[in-house]
């Protein structure tokens, strides 16, 4: 059954620290907010039985609805939305909010997110043509490239990177090199799935503009908190002037557990990780059968977040809803006044699971490479990261990281 003890309990190794996913979602250790005891969302986290596969045991964990925002509302750039923001992305938040009623994306979502499984089976030479080791696989197809929290690599998804907003970020060779997972160009697979791009773009620049709406209410709900010199590092500015946006096409493909107890991880799709950037946009996934879409065939299968207090919860939106998170980055720009949030995803049981298959699209949004951040002298991740006087390029940040994380190197 579900574990509802920590994850650093398990197999003795943190297991948050474990998934090295491609841009936007380096998995990360992490310390969360301290655990607090009774808080003000807590009373929406009501228990819901979302599944028992086993007549005696311990109960799976709750089934939580996001905080919601119309976007009639979210456009309006004066509105105060200040009391959703907290409670959605605030310290005592899941980290997680949507936006419903989006004008064109339930169609913009189902179009690219059908996609996917076209992706996965494409030919392997063909994908083979697709990947970009240079990149560190950062972009086109990209399977097998990341490591699991069992140290493995991980087989059960896979993943097509691209940058919706700028085919070719730079031209200069240098900069290429220094940060080939944002600086590098696009691969399109023009010739064998060809409408990949335009759906891909157009849903990813949706997601960008509808960020950049609600990135504005995150900076207004900061500034309210007085922040100090959050202003010149606001996250609206960041994310409009970056040329680092990256797009992630996911597919995961049908798991087949050998196991009950292998079946029962609740990362058993995705593992716990925390994204690394500013906002990261995401769809519902979309659960399919042979490339056609079902229901979802398990309530426990989806997304599941971390608490603040430790607890593990299922959380859910509706399909024509557009969720964002927040990303370590603006956790500590906004010195903690938004939070990043550890998720992972639940694949469904193997009674239920025979050759599902769900889809995915993640909008990773991140300052721009040549961005210097300030950070607080105080901060809750990769302290060891920062020089002395805390003011660092997004890009040196993110070489840091990913070394730290792929290669134990900083
Ligand atoms: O599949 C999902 O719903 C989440 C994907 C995710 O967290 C990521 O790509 O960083
Ligand atoms: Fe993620």
């Amino acid at each position: 059954m579900f574990s509802l003890r920590p994850p650093h309990a398990r197999g003795g190794r943190s297991i948050w620290q474990m998934e090295t996913t491609g841009t936007g979602s380096v998995a990360l250790a992490r310390s969360t907010c301290a655990p607090t005891a009774v808080r003000a969302r807590d009373r929406r986290l009501a228990p819901r039985w979302v599944r028992c596969r086993a007549a005696v045991s311990m109960p799976p964990p709750p089934s939580v609805r996001t905080v919601a925002i119309p976007f009639s509302d979210l456009k309006e750039r004066g509105k105060d939305l200040s009391g959703k923001i907290e409670e959605g992305l605030g310290p005592n938040g899941l980290g997680i909010i949507s936006i419903s009623d989006v004008p064109d994306f339930p169609v913009l979502r189902k179009k690219l997110l059908l996609l996917a499984p076209r992706v996965a089976s494409l030919s392997e030479d063909v994908k083979e043509e697709l990947e970009d080791p240079d990149s560190r696989y950062n972009f086109g197809w990209s399977h097998g490239k990341e490591k699991l929290e069992s140290g493995k690599l991980d087989t059960f998804k896979g993943s097509y990177y691209a940058n919706p907003i700028l085919d070719v970020p730079t031209i200069d060779d240098e900069l290429v090199s220094r940060y080939p997972s944002y600086c590098r160009p696009n691969i399109w697979p023009s010739d064998h799935l060809p409408e990949l791009e335009t759906a891909f773009k157009a849903l990813g620049k949706l997601m960008l503009e509808v960020g950049l709406m609600l990135a504005r209410h995150c900076d207004l709900y900061v500034m309210r908190q007085g922040v100090g010199s959050y202003d010149g590092e606001s996250l609206e500015q960041t994310i409009a002037r970056s040329r680092c946006h990256k797009g992630r096409l996911l597919y995961y493909f049908p798991r087949q557990f050998s196991k009950q107890k292998e079946g029962d991880s609740v990362s058993s799709w995705c593992g716990w990780h925390t994204d690394h950037g500013s906002l990261t946009g995401l769809t519902c996934g979309l659960f399919m059968r042979n490339s056609i879409e079902i229901p979802c065939p398990d309530s426990a299968a989806g997304l599941y977040i971390k608490t603040r207090d430790n607890r593990v919860v299922k959380v859910t939106f509706e399909e024509d809803e557009l969720a964002y998170q927040i990303g370590e980055t603006t956790e500590i720009l906004s010195r903690g006044r938004l939070c990043a949030t550890p998720h992972c995803v639940q694949a469904p049981s193997s009674e239920n699971a025979s050759n599902v298959e769900r889809s995915t699209f993640a909008m990773f949004m991140q300052p721009d490479w040549n961005q210097t951040l300030k950070f607080p002298s105080e901060i809750p991740y990769h302290q060891e990261l920062i020089p002395p006087n805390g003011a660092i390029t997004f890009g040196e940040y993110s070489e840091k990281l990913v070394n730290k994380y792929y290669e134990g190197k900083t």
